[in-house]
């Protein structure tokens, strides 16, 4: 909420002369700001260059360069890398770099006035004297711009906002903290949270510097111990807060956040690709942003399962079935071992192999147990030979089998196949076939169930893409099954090293690719990164395409649209926050998740015991408040205790409700009409949101639009904004989706400003 203190003193009507006057003080400190920025610009070039001499070595392109010279290259790299950074860091940063000022008065009460001018803005800068010209955001000293109100100024008599286009203030808005303002205080404008909210909103977010509101300044400013959770309804600035947490938190203790990585989550790659900008805006680039589809490293997902398989992909049942796949043997593994070793004919069969594989699964992961499983099959085998064998042992003569044993051509020919890595996604796969699944997970989840599960992997097969439940069961499968390696190579002969290395001159990847091996294990035969990348037209291809890689572990997990998260999802997360801090973003009411005990299960065990904290925020600065009414209308008739913010804004206008005939021609015609009309009232971004059945109708009348309005599904409209929405549809998006008016009210707080409904039918 905006903060203001005595109202007589606005000025912005009364004397324009006063406002230019003020305008041009200001400018003349921001000036003096550019000036030791540029400054900067050229010591940092300076080090660049000072950087790139170092490490010249006299024999470029022989590849030779002598010791000292590579310290050269090292000392180089560093350099030019720090000088890099600070250079984007600096170019980032230099729009509205000053944003804020603040008119504090220390004296005590009834002492003469001890006056003190801060400025605040997106970086530090000191002059030649090293006197602050301006003070990050981030700094404590920073914190009474966030913090100060009438009631508490801390200080402060007047925080004023600059409002600048490049390197000019074109505007200000001041926020008075007593009751009257000593004479050379002048106050200016509304307020600059009401100018922010109304300003036409963009493709991507923004971030908020200039404004953020008290109570979101504690949220930012957090302890970064333990579990941080926010709360609020729809609007309400949660993950704008929670991304300058992360920048605060880099800011605050650097070398822990950066080395050890803060890691940002967001629902879709639509949310990732919409928030993108506001930390490298802010300075930081060093935060890994992702989507709950494209954690994994080696699997890439957007497209959503059916509720039903989502259902039952991301509930810990799962986990059982999951188990047995780790236990089952591959559908082309040998049944029958059968070699000739040390004058014995060994012979295993099934049986006793089962027990084998039995033994070492119980014990070790099963892609790391290759040389266990070759030791316990040479064990086995001597068991074997001694029941034949009457004669008594005489010493070294069990070693000497075994040793033996592992040698042969024969034994190691049949363990490379019956104890092959898996890749976790070559076992999930399994499960599209009915029977298996059946066998598997029948009993486990029940017959429709594993029917749905069965069916839901083979539209992976038919289409050649995962869908996002899938990639948190890839994760899950290779946590257990172990990192995917490979076999100590096999032994050669020379005449086979020469063919081999005559082919490499070919490219022996190509030649190697359709190997019943490769084709089976699916590694190798489609690089997924580097040169010899190819796009396979094999759907199967497509799905196994690169390597699935190990979780890669972080020092802070940001999790936003936490609500909607399945336990299996937690899990997956879990895995690469076990020695993390997290800050965790949600609403309930907008959840599209079934079970929500179940997941809070998983997200308890993914937490541990770490201390906790909650930040709930209650105004919604998104809708206005017209539009947020309407929303909040069908959500009270669903979910009775939503947690429902206040609007802070109205526009008088009533989102508008239009009729349409349930056919493709006349959706689409009514659609066209409502963005034509939207696009004359709002200056900026448009959104078409529409169920799965009338997208095919409407990808032309969005396309005529460039780039301003977007046509987006119910669920990929999570966490973004747009100044005015096309709801198509309100019946079939509740009917399409998996949380039905939990959906339908996350797509009703979609808009800014305007509103347009279809109620179709
Ligand atoms: N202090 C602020 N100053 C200016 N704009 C703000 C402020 N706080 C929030 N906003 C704006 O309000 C809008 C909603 O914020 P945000 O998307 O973070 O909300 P949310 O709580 O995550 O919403 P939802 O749960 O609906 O996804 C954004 O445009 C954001 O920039």
């Amino acid at each position: 909420m905006p903060s203001g203190g005595g109202d007589g003193a606005h000025l912005s009507a009364l004397n324009e002369d006063v406002v230019a006057r003020e305008i041009a003080a200001e400018q003349a400190h921001v000036d003096r700001v550019y000036g030791e920025l540029a400054k900067a610009v050229e010591r940092v070039q300076l080090v660049h260059a000072e950087g790139m001499a170092r490490g010249q070595t006299d024999r470029a392109g022989t590849g030779d360069p002598r010791e000292e010279e590579m310290a050269g290259l090292y000392e180089r790299d560093a350099l030019v890398f720090t000088a890099s950074r600070r250079q984007a860091s600096l170019q980032h940063q230099h729009e509205g770099l000053v944003f804020g000022r603040l008119d504090l008065d220390h004296a005590a009460e009834g002492q003469p006035a001890d006056r003190e001018v801060r400025y605040v803005g997106r970086l530090g800068v000191r002059d030649d004297d090293y006197e602050p010209l301006v003070i990050d955001w981030r700094a404590p000293a920073a914190a009474p711009f966030y913090r100060a109100t009438p009631v508490d100024p801390q200080g402060v008599l007047r925080r004023r906002v600059l409002r600048s286009q490049g390197e000019l203030v074109v505007g200000m808005e001041d926020d008075l903290m007593v009751a009257e303002a000593p004479d050379d205080l002048v106050v200016v404008g509304d307020g600059a949270l009401i100018a922010a909210l109304t300003r036409a909103r963009g493709q991507r977010m923004r971030d908020i510097v200039a404004t953020i509101q008290q109570h979101q300044d504690e949220a930012i400013r957090a302890s970064a111990r333990g579990v941080t959770e926010i709360t609020g309804g729809p609007g309400t600035g949660k993950t704008v807060v929670a991304l300058h947490r992360a920048a605060y938190l880099l800011y605050s203790d650097r070398r822990r956040f950066e080395s050890g990585g803060v890691l940002v989550v967001g629902p879709s790659a639509a949310y990732t690709a919409y928030i993108e900008r506001v930390l490298p805006g802010l300075g930081e680039d060093s935060v890994v942003l992702r989507s709950v589809g494209d954690l994994v490293g080696g699997i890439t997902a957007t497209r959503n399962d059916p509720p039903d398989a989502a259902a039952i992909k991301g509930s810990l049942r799962i986990r059982a079935v999951l188990g047995r796949l780790l236990r089952e043997p591959a559908p082309d593994t040998p049944e029958l071992l059968r070699a000739f070793v040390g004058g014995h004919a060994i012979r295993l069969d099934k049986p006793v192999l089962d027990r084998v594989r039995r033994a070492v699964h119980r014990r070790h992961q099963r892609n790391n147990s290759y040389e266990v499983a070759l030791r316990e099959l040479a064990e086995a085998a001597w068991t074997q030979v001694r029941g034949h064998d009457p004669e008594p042992v005489r010493d070294g003569d069990r070693e000497q089998f075994l040793d033996k044993f592992e040698d042969s051509g024969d034994v190691e020919a049949f363990a490379r196949e019956w104890a092959r890595p898996i890749d976790p996604r070559e076992a999930l796969l399994w499960l599209a076939d009915p029977a298996t699944a059946t066998r598997l997970a029948g009993d486990l989840v029940g017959q429709e169930s594993a029917d749905i599960f069965s069916a839901s992997l083979r539209t992976a097969l038919e289409t050649g893409t995962w869908s996002v439940s899938d990639v948190a069961l890839v994760d899950e499968l290779a946590a257990r099954l172990g990192a995917m390696v490979d076999l100590p190579s096999e032994e050669r002969g020379f005449y086979e090293v020469e063919e081999l290395d005559d082919a490499s001159q070919y490219g022996v990847a190509a030649l190697r690719v359709g190997t019943d091996r490769d084709q089976a294990v699916g590694a190798g035969s489609l690089p997924s990164d580097g040169s010899g990348e190819r796009i396979s037209h094999d759907p199967r291809d497509r799905l196994m395409a690169g390597r699935v890689t190990a979780a890669d572990e972080y020092a802070h997990v940001l999790v936003d649209e936490a609500q909607d998260l399945s336990p299996m999802q937690w899990r997956m997360l879990g895995r690469r926050g076990r020695w993390a801090s997290w800050t965790v973003v949600g609403d309930a009411a907008q959840s599209s998740w079934p079970d929500a005990e179940e997941s809070l299960v998983a997200r308890e065990e993914a937490f541990g015991s770490s201390v906790r904290r909650h930040f709930h925020m209650r105004t919604n600065y998104r809708n206005a408040r017209e539009i947020f009414e309407y929303a909040e209308r069908l959500i009270r008739r669903y979910v009775p205790d939503a947690d429902i913010p206040d609007a802070v804004r109205d526009t008088g206008v009533e989102p508008r409700e239009v009729p349409v005939a349930a056919e493709g021609v006349a959706v689409a015609e009514a659609v066209a009409a409502a963005v034509e009309e939207l696009s004359e009232e709002v200056a900026g971004s448009i959104a078409v949101i529409a169920p799965q059945r009338w997208t095919p109708d409407l990808a032309g009348v969005v396309g005529r639009h460039d780039g301003r309005v977007v046509l987006i599904d119910p669920l990929s409209s999570k966490g973004l904004e747009w100044d005015a929405t096309v709801v198509v549809d309100p019946e079939a998006i509740i009917e399409e989706s998996p949380g039905g008016p939990r959906v339908l009210y996350v797509v009703l707080t979609r808009a800014a400003h305007r509103m347009t409904v279809l109620q179709v039918g």
